[in-house]
């Protein structure tokens, strides 16, 4: 079985080199091996004998360029290199690659520039500290003026490697050649458009350092949970599978509920109820047909359908109406020690109010699914939540306040538990932007809670399989579409 992917943030990376130059590979020879990697990407980019242009910085990240450079000149293809700053100000181990170096060395404003095929950018990598300005800023827009492909080194010029920001300007890259492992801008947006397609180059650093040094960050991907999968055995019975309640809005507010019951239910719930308002019941039971139907009088209601302990994961918010009457099922639920999916006006009606979910969610599996606007209101006055630069570090902190498995959503959707562990999600689609997709991502998250899985790996596994079911179906998707796709996913998954 595939280990997750690590990814690892700057300083991660650092420790790893470090780690892998301790136990006796010297510094010159991880940069060799990445410069060499380069190289390869380019071979395989542009035939021998065509003009490229090497952009190297000033600091390690310069140094695999100019490695790049050496090679691919030796290879015969025609390298034109250009340094930001002068040659005596490089450092470390860049200072041996530029040795190798016999060429002559441009300047970065160099007209020559425009004159490449091909750009290899090896301005800054996981260095880079503060905006560009100043000449480096002048570097990137001239690489990007000339409409060239350009080939990033570790990652584009610009962008911060720890949150995907670009830091002024950013070189748009077609492709990335990284090195041991991704990092989070590789995921991340901005980051993840300017990177174009990322290839991670293996330089010698083990696995065994890798997750040493990780510090429990991952690409969303199969690989983490697919284990935790349930999978019906040769005696199941429904009862065995779990049975999701979903609240349902009032009876113009109907839909939402019915997107996540039938999630549920398609993920592999055994069985799934929606729990109506007395109101909603006949507009609720003239479309439902394998989901069941009770009626649910508000917090009073709730609390009278958990006593029966066979409902054991519940979606709350979706089209529930933003006011206390909210809250207080919230509250019914938390009691209840039930899995839990709160999503939508679960949460905005607790807007400013998140002091009264702080650490609320450690008894039972709890995943918060808020997209960013909800986000914001719901940690209103939480500048230690809300203001970190990071997406992931914004969702690891909401997640350890509150002690539930915080899912925020995007084209580049966090999930983050309370331990730690962190995924970003990459496998969707625009056409996940339509009315309701959130609705059916609960139900597909309750519906695994409700099979057993723990809340990372059900926020996880729902959060891709949902993106899958969108991507595989693709133009022309709506809400209804979704759990409709997903068997075929979990026909791949479960093969
Ligand atoms: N370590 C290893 O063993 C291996 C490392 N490898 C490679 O090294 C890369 C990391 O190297 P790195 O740490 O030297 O950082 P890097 O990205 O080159 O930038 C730092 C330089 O930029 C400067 N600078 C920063 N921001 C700036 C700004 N806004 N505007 C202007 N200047 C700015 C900063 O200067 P200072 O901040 O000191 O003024 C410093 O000089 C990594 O991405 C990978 O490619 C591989 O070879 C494998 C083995
Ligand atoms: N551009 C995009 N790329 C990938 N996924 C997206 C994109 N836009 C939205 N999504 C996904 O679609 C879902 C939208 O959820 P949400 O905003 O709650 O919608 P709704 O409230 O209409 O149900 C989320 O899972 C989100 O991650
Ligand atoms: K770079």
């Amino acid at each position: 079985m595939p280990a997750p992917e690590i990814i690892l943030t700057a300083s991660e990376m650092r420790r790893a080199d470090a780690a892998t130059i301790a136990a006796g590979t010297p510094g010159i020879d991880l940069m060799r091996r990445a410069g060499r990697a380069v190289a390869e990407a380019v071979q395989a980019m542009s035939p021998k004998g065509s003009r490229i242009a090497v952009v190297s910085g000033p600091g390690q990240n310069g140094g695999d360029g100019f490695v790049a450079a050496t090679l691919l000149a030796e290879q015969g293809y025609r390298v034109s290199l250009f340094l930001l700053g002068s040659r005596k100000r490089l450092t470390g181990d860049a200072i041996e690659a530029a040795k190798g170096w016999a060429g002559k060395i441009g300047s970065v404003d160099d007209a020559a520039l425009d004159e490449a095929d091909l750009i290899v950018d090896a301005l800054f990598g996981t260095g880079l500290t503060r905006d560009l300005e100043g000449m480096a800023r002048l570097a990137v827009d001239r690489m990007n003026g000339t409409g060239k492909p350009i080939l990033a080194v570790d990652l584009p010029s610009g962008i911060d490697s720890d949150t995907g920001e670009v830091r002024g300007v950013a070189v748009k890259a077609v492709r990335t050649v990284t090195f041991a492992a991704r990092k989070p801008c590789h995921l991340l947006l901005p980051g993840r458009a300017y990177s174009g397609a990322v290839e991670v180059a293996d330089i010698g650093i083990l696995r065994e350092t890798l997750e040493a040094e990780s510090g429990g960050l991952f690409a969303n991907g199969p690989a983490l949970w697919r284990h935790a999968l349930p999978k019906p055995g040769l005696s199941s019975h429904k009862y065995e599978r779990g049975h999701t309640l979903v609240a349902s809005g009032g009876a113009t507010r109907t839909g939402a509920a019915r997107l996540a019951a039938r999630a549920a239910l398609r993920i592999g719930s055994g069985l799934v109820t929606v729990a109506s308002p007395p109101e909603a019941l006949g507009v609720n039971a003239a479309q439902l047909t394998a989901v069941m139907l009770r009626g649910c009088d508000g917090p009073e209601g709730l609390h009278a359908i958990l006593q029966d302990p066979r409902f054991n994961a519940l979606v709350l918010g979706p089209a529930l109406g933003v006011h206390a009457a909210t809250r207080a099922m919230v509250s019914v639920a938390v009691h209840a020690r039930r899995s839990l999916v709160l999503d939508a006006d679960a949460l905005t009606s607790f807007e400013g109010l998140a002091s009264e979910l702080h650490g609320a969610f450690r008894h039972a599996p709890t995943v918060l699914t808020p997209h960013g606007g909800e986000f914001n209101r719901l940690f209103k006055g939480h500048p230690d939540i809300l203001d970190p630069e990071s997406k992931i570090e914004r969702t690891r902190r909401a997640a350890a306040y509150t002690g539930a498995v915080v899912l925020l959503k995007g084209a580049d959707t966090v999930i983050a538990a309370p331990d730690g562990r962190a995924a970003i999600n990459e496998n969707g689609t625009p056409y996940l932007a339509t009315a309701g997709s959130g609705d059916t991502l609960c139900g597909l998250i309750a519906g695994l809670m409700a099979q057993g899985l723990p809340a990372f790996e059900a926020a996880c596994a729902g959060a891709w399989i949902h993106a899958e079911a969108g991507a595989q179906f693709g133009p022309g998707l709506i809400s209804e579409d979704l759990a409709e796709q997903v068997p075929a996913v979990l026909r791949e998954l479960l093969r």
